[in-house]
């Protein structure tokens, strides 16, 4: 097996020669909920009982906005959230970003920056912006906030991340596993 991207470690850096952005006009529009995935999605399910539950949000432009409480479960280092539910917490507010400009995604390349502890017990707040398109690859990125910056000015970002999505035939590249999904009625009903 190779290691990284085509046997070189990937790193994230958004090329110059972008393309156009433009709105999908089935979009959700600033300030509705994006129910992109389904109701068994780790990331965003209300019926995924070990999920993180997360409410995401479409923001001006190419942003999005989401919140999660950081439940007892989360816990990683004493009273603090493990560092991998934050990174999966980020993979999902960022994969929202896509469906703004059409299309289904997934992550090609994820990185995470902790800036600072995030005590158990507190609501992270995330804004995420897309940052560009280049053919079927999208840049993206995200950062977590402990008060919601839209209300509070003042609020600390305490880590961010960025990550690549790349756009996919979602009917081919599930083809093999959805008949393992929990939702695959759903998903098949939605496909139409
Ligand atoms: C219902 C929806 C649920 C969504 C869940 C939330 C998001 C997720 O967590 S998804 C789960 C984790 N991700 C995965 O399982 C993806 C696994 N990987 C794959 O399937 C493939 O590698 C995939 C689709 C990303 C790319 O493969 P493929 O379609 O053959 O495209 P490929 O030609 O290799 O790459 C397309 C472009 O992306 C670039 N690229 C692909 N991977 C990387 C990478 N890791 N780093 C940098 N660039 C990359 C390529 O260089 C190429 O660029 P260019 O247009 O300049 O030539």
């Amino acid at each position: 097996m190779k290691i990284g991207y085509m046997g070189v470690t990937s790193t994230f850096v958004v090329p110059d020669d972008l393309d156009a952005l433009t709105r999908h006009p089935k979009a959700s529009q600033p300030g509705e909920p994006i129910n992109l995935h389904h109701t068994q999605c780790h990331g965003c399910g209300d019926d995924a009982p070990e999920g993180l539950h997360i409410k995401i949000f479409a923001g001006d432009g190419f942003t999005v906005r989401a919140r999660m409480l950081v439940e007892p479960r989360m816990e990683g280092g004493p009273g603090q959230i493990h560092g991998g539910i934050l990174a999966t917490a980020f993979d999902e507010v960022m994969s929202h970003l896509p469906l703004l400009v059409g299309g289904h995604c997934v992550t090609a390349h994820l990185q995470v920056d902790f800036a600072a502890g995030i005590p158990v017990g507190s609501t992270l707040y995330f804004e995420g912006r897309l940052l560009g398109r280049q053919r079927r690859k999208l840049y993206t990125e995200v950062v977590a906030y402990l008060a919601d910056p839209l209300v509070d000015a003042g609020a600390e970002a305490v880590a961010s991340g960025r990550a690549l999505f790349v756009k996919i035939d979602s009917a081919r590249h599930y083809a093999e596993t959805l008949a393992n999904s929990k939702a695959a009625e759903q998903i098949s009903r939605r496909r139409g």
